[in-house]
């Protein structure tokens, strides 16, 4: 047992790579029992033999729709069996006849045939099913975004919602997942549909840092063996996650951390896996800061950018200094203010070397080809 055990450690630093998974719901869903609570009791009516009610899940990528979504639906499914909670990811299901299929596969168990069959067959079949086991249908329609961009978001609800209408079973709620903050679906759809479709909004924060480095402590815990990640890795990660104001960045970061540190045959993480997974993880996110940046700091970034490609080796904010001088800025002031102004806009790092007394060292964020493709070098036009 314990050979097995060392033995395993030996190949992978990973206990369980499905934690990594973007599927993977949690057990511990920390932080989000506000929605949760809010959720459950707009599906509670149908225990008692009513209608759920129709959400709308508004926030920001990575804030925890979807995974509170399927934590209530595992919860439901469990607790009742008088609400079918059916799943869709809309991107992948942009129809109504992909939507009702996934309805479908879900109470009969395969997939309806596609050919040749009407979609009034499908939503037959499944009403059919519905009013046998006295049950109402709550569908979330994840990204249901791509459904009203491609038109059939209208259609759709209306055949959902005014299912009762036509059929003798219980009403459906439709709780609809949006990372659009503006997207005022209830405004969109026709009148008939906005007469039966009166969603709550049940809003979703970014996570704030300290709650982005539990869940990733917790998910390190889960699915890393025992010290691959020190501490200070993962309140490093936790902060460009929170940068980003993406969880998943600081998941999907500790995993490309651990793969690089594995493909070396190395046991930990290092400062420098971290910092080159934050390079290969994240690039509309560089291409949004650079194009915030002021013309000054822009010319600053990319000569550190090319500096790096050139030298590959670690600089030194002395070392840069040198090089900018009276090319991208004119005072040693202005540089550190620029260089502070990177700093905070998430572009570089600029960690102290203990080594070399209170010596800095500038590392950016983003590969260097990343970094030189938005910022097009401009010359002396930087200069203050
Ligand atoms: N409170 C939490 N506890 C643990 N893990 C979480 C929590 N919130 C989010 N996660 C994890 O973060 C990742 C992103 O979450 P999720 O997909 O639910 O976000 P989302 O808001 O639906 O994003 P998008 O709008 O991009 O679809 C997932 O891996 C999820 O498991």
């Amino acid at each position: 047992m314990r050979q097995k055990e060392t033995l395993r450690y030996d190949q992978t630093l990973f206990r369980d790579r499905e934690v990594f998974e973007f599927t993977f719901v949690p057990d511990q869903l920390n932080h989000r029992d506000a929605q949760i609570r809010e959720l459950a009791l707009l599906a509670r009516p149908a225990v008692r033999g009513g209608s759920p009610r129709s959400a709308i899940l508004r926030g920001p990528p990575g804030t925890g729709k979807t995974t509170t979504v399927h934590r209530l639906f595992a919860e439901i499914e469990e607790a009742t069996q008088r609400i079918v909670p059916v799943y869709v990811n809309c991107q992948q299901h942009r129809t109504p006849f992909a939507v009702f299929a996934c309805i479908y596969e879900k109470l009969v168990g395969y997939a309806p045939p596609s050919a040749g069959r009407h979609l009034d067959d499908v939503v037959g079949s499944i009403t059919k099913r519905l009013g046998d086991r006295n049950a109402a249908l709550l569908v979330c329609l994840d990204d249901a975004n791509y459904l009203h961009e491609a038109r059939h978001l209208n259609d759709l609800l209306y055949r959902l919602l005014r299912l009762y209408e036509s059929w003798d079973v219980r009403k459906a709620g439709v709780f609809a997942v949006l990372s659009d903050l503006s997207l005022n679906l209830a405004a969109e759809v026709d009148a008939q549909v906005r007469s039966v479709f009166h969603p709550t909004e049940v809003f979703f924060q970014p996570y704030a840092k300290p709650e982005i480095r539990e869940i990733l402590e917790g998910r390190i815990r889960q699915g890393l063996y025992p010290n691959v990640v020190s501490q200070a890795n993962t309140a490093l990660i936790a902060e460009i996650a929170a940068q980003e104001q993406d969880v998943r960045v600081g998941i999907d970061l500790v995993r490309t951390a651990a793969e690089r540190a594995e493909s070396d045959g190395r046991r930990t993480v290092t400062r420098q896996d971290v910092m080159a997974a934050s390079r290969s993880v994240i690039t509309p996110t560089l291409q949004k800061r650079a194009a915030d940046l002021k013309e000054g700091e822009r010319a600053l970034l990319s000569r550190i950018a090319e500096m790096a490609r050139d030298t590959g080796a670690d600089m030194t904010s002395g070392a840069v200094y040198e090089a900018v001088q009276g090319y991208a800025v004119s005072s040693e002031t202005t540089y550190r203010t620029r260089l502070k102004r990177l700093e905070e806009a998430g572009l570089i790092d600029l960690p102290l070397r203990t080594d070399r007394g209170r010596t800095r060292e500038v590392l950016l964020r983003f590969t260097p080809e990343q970094v030189l493709a938005v910022c097009e070098p401009r010359g002396k036009t930087g200069a203050a």
